[in-house]
């Protein structure tokens, strides 16, 4: 049996309730489990997307069709690695090819996104649990947080004040909003707000962005005029938010190999007014850190591929499966991420770096800054930051901050910053650090084993 008859009759006893996904799977018989697992669990993952698309088209009126095996095929066809059958199957989908396409298009002009993960995204996210509030960053580039709090007044959102705790914001209803406890440019409002359609989002006022996904280029900063790369860059949030800390001027150096991820992020950038950026489409790790054009880079945010672990709503336990978080693809993430941050450190002026990642996992996080430290605390220190953020790195990197739905009202994330060691501007004179106090504090509270071998020491 294909791959495709075989995921499309997974699909009919999971309708009937017969076991569960990974049962099915695993008792399926078939030969290449990986395949038929991600298959099937891509396709439930897409599930409302396909029948949305499916139902633009006339492929359901053709003769002996059932829906299962319509929605493997489509899935391959549109969002997967393309067809792999020939015969029947393939003559249906093909017949059908531009209907689907145009039903695809009208789908992601409806719900106002570009990618095809956006989409994904956005039709998940609306499916899972306790929902997240609604953040939305204030592109100081176009206009100011309090000239943006006075529009949405006028335009009938109720608004609060500062909130004083993470439960001012979990609490947020209707058309209430506030200003968020921790980072200065961002607004938060209800869950069930949607701002794409409002002007302030479509004049590029507003970005509509998570607030984990807010803390690199807020720790980062990057003052006006510096030199500047983004490793990683595509589609650009915390590209445009670097350039919004840098005041539009300056360099800004964004590097990415994907470039349709590279064209949607020129839409972005050009709507938020960014005007301080030099876009490559480039692997980062290919970019030589002694070219003279690098040659006055202090900052660097890097943000690389990860396994998207961390991100509300992409049906972990689904995806907590051997094609997307074994513990084989996780170590080539991993070794990607040192390859990229060993690399980063190169850049000869580097003042000061960002790493994050939407991973929960540690090995893409703690583990990549602590191996990366061994090789180079000579040089380079990790800062301690945010006092005030509860979400510790885990120990012994406590330094590092973590954000997490059930904790911080976020999506999964991690953030490191390093520091050159002889480097004259510290991050304290933007007062992003934890103060000698805070930091001992926390090291006795946290059982900090690092600060206790340097005490040793
Ligand atoms: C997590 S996303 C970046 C998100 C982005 N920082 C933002 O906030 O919008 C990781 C990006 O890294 C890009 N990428 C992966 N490998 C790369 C490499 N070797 N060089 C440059 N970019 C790479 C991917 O195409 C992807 O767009």
């Amino acid at each position: 049996m294909s791959v495709y008859a075989k995921a499309a009759d997974i699909l009919d006893r999971l309708e009937r309730n017969e076991a569960a996904v990974k049962t099915l799977i695993y008792n399926s018989g078939f030969r290449n489990i990986k395949q038929l697992y991600a298959l099937v669990c891509n396709t439930l993952k897409y599930s409302d997307v396909l029948e949305e698309v499916i139902s633009g088209t006339s492929l359901m009126k053709e003769k002996k069709v059932k829906m299962n095996i319509v929605k493997v095929l489509v899935y391959d066809h549109l969002f997967g690695r393309g067809l792999k059958c020939g015969g029947g199957w393939k003559n249906l989908i093909m017949k059908h090819h531009v209907r689907l396409q145009a039903s695809l298009a009208k789908l992601k002009v409806k719900r106002k996104v570009c990618q095809n993960e956006d989409l994904l995204q956005k039709s998940v996210s609306e499916n899972q649990g306790r929902p997240l509030p609604r953040y939305a960053r204030v592109n100081t580039i176009k206009t100011t947080v309090e000239d943006a709090i006075d529009y949405l007044k006028r335009d009938g959102f109720t608004y609060q004040g500062q909130a004083k705790s993470l439960e001012d914001l979990g609490q947020l209803s209707g058309k209430n909003f506030c200003s968020d406890l921790h980072l200065p440019d961002l607004l938060v409002f209800s869950s069930n707000t949607d701002l794409h359609a409002h002007f302030l989002y479509q004049a590029g006022h507003i970005i509509l962005q998570d607030k984990a996904s807010c803390l690199p280029a807020y720790l980062l900063s990057p003052p006006p005029g510096a030199h500047v790369i983004d490793a990683c860059a595509a589609p650009g949030n915390k590209t445009s938010h670097l350039a919004a800390r840098m005041s539009n001027r300056g360099k800004l150096f964004a590097f990415d190999l994907d470039p349709k991820r590279l064209s949607t992020m020129s839409t972005l950038l050009l709507r938020a007014g960014v005007t301080c950026q030099e876009l490559a489409h480039m692997d980062f790790l290919k970019v030589n850190p002694q070219d003279p054009k690098y040659s006055q880079v202090e900052y660097i945010l890097l943000d690389p591929s990860c396994s998207g672990s961390g991100i509300v709503g992409r049906l972990n336990e689904l995806t907590d499966n051997p094609a997307s978080s074994s513990e084989e693809r996780l170590q080539a993430l991993a070794r990607f991420q040192q390859l990229c941050l060993a690399h980063a450190l190169r850049f000869p002026c580097l003042k000061r770096l960002v790493y994050s990642t939407c991973s929960l996992h540690s090995q893409e996080n703690e583990d990549v800054v602590a191996a990366c430290m061994q090789q180079h605390e000579k040089s380079f220190r990790l800062v301690a930051l945010l006092p005030e953020w509860p979400e510790r790195g885990r120990v012994p990197l406590t330094q590092c901050l973590r954000a997490s739905q059930s904790k911080m009202l976020t999506n999964g994330f991690f953030v490191a910053m390093l520091e050159k060691k002889d480097s004259e501007e510290k991050a304290q004179t933007h007062g992003l650090i934890c103060s000698p106090a805070s930091v001992e504090k926390r090291k006795m509270d946290t059982g900090n084993t690092v600060s206790k071998k340097r005490r040793r020491k």
